[in-house]
């Protein structure tokens, strides 16, 4: 990969590669765009193959947070850290801790959160570090573990979807197929089964299957046969991709509603399912409830005012549809669309200039 023909392509900032030999640290963080504010993204702890992997994981996700946070009407930019390693073998404190050094060495340039592999635990160790963190534990004011919200606001997007594909918001009787039953898809499917879906799951973790099963009565199959399950609503919520030229011909569902970041393998996947006549929720924007709730910590945090803007992605979902029939053009177009229009319109209005902090030739 040539990282700054990459770089330049889809006109990041900035990445940094954080080393710590004592705790056996290998980060990265990646910055895309701060036109809206400080890059806000979660960290991400994964066993990737290869160190290519794990830069295109994390550029990859940093944009999207660009999209994500402008999407949802967030005053923030972009970003994303991934930490090579296994989350299950390869944590220790001073891990996080040095992570939590290098984000502070960034200035406020970016802050933190959960994504898959950590927890508020390795959050409130970054937190000993810097103040640049956001879902810690609550003790500390904060908005805690953001998946059950980033679930409530899947579960509101998944709604509005099933009305542009069925008519009807309610999800009663409906089979929904769940890819990874993780943080987040654990309490959307808590949600799916009190409103009377069906249930079908898969995952690479037998225990997190098994919760699902015993909790919900949801029916198990293999991580490879999910894709052709027939059922109405496809929910991806495990890892990015997943949307490409082998798993769309095997898909029945009239509906794709999931917290995955990074569905769509690429732009021409998402052309595809729109021409299938598949209702696609875009992702960054049904799985901004996470973000939302976390960022309503730099106002000093709300719940409830954190949870009507959540319940707002029910609108913003019907909105892209609506957006998507009126120009004839995919919903992960139109969302993209609203993304681009924001960060223009707000990156315009700061080129008038305000003086903040110390005046400019103060230092003379
Ligand atoms: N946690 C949040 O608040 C939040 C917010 C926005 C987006 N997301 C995204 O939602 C997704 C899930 O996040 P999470 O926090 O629930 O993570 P998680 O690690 O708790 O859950 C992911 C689950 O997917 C499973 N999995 C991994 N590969 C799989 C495969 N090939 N097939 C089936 N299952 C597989 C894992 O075993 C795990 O149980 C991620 O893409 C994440 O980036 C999370
Ligand atoms: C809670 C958020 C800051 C990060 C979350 N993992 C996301 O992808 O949106």
């Amino acid at each position: 990969m040539e990282i700054f023909k990459y770089m330049e392509t889809y006109d990041y900032e900035q990445l940094v590669f954080c080393q710590d030999k004592t705790s056996g640290l290998k980060a990265i963080i990646a910055i895309h765009d701060t036109t809206l504010g400080p890059a806000l993204g979660g960290t991400r702890m994964w066993n990737y193959a290869t160190e290519e992997e794990a830069i295109e994981d994390a550029l990859r996700l940093a944009k999207g947070m660009t999209y994500k946070n402008a999407a949802a009407g967030l005053n923030l930019g972009g970003g994303k850290t991934v930490i090579i390693g296994d989350p299950l073998k390869d944590k220790n404190e001073e891990m996080f801790r040095a992570f939590g050094r290098f984000i502070q060495g960034l200035n406020g340039r970016y802050i933190t959160a959960e994504d898959v592999g950590t927890t508020v635990e390795d959050m409130d160790l970054i937190h000993e570090e810097t103040n640049y963190v956001t879902g810690i534990s609550e003790a500390f004011g904060s908005s805690g573990n953001p998946s059950p919200v980033t679930a409530y606001g899947v579960y509101v997007g998944m709604k509005a979807a099933a009305k542009e594909a069925f008519g009807s918001d309610s999800l009663e009787g409906k089979t929904v197929a769940v890819q990874g039953v993780g943080n987040v898809a654990y309490t959307l499917c808590e949600f799916l089964h009190k409103e009377g879906a069906k249930l079908i799951v898969a995952d690479i973790n037998q225990a997190s299957v098994d919760r699902a099963v015993n909790a919900f009565g949801a029916v198990q199959v293999s991580v490879d046969e999910i894709y052709s399950q027939d059922a109405d609503i496809f929910a991806p919520c495990a890892l990015g991709a997943i949307i490409n030229d082998n798993t769309i011909p095997q898909l029945k569902a009239k509906v794709i509603a999931g917290s995955a970041n990074n569905q769509l393998k690429d732009t021409k996947h998402g052309d595809l399912i729109h021409e299938m006549g598949i209702a696609y929720a875009p992702d960054y924007v049904i799985n901004s409830g996470g973000v939302i709730n976390v960022a309503d910590e730099l106002y000093g945090y709300n719940h409830d005012r954190a949870m009507k803007r959540v319940a707002g992605i029910y609108d913003k979902i019907e909105r892209i549809f609506e957006i998507s029939k009126r120009d004839g053009i995919p919903t992960y177009v139109a969302a993209d669309r609203l993304a681009e229009e924001r960060i223009a319109r707000v990156g315009k209005s700061r080129s008038q200039f305000l003086q903040n902090g110390k005046h400019i030739i103060s230092g003379r």
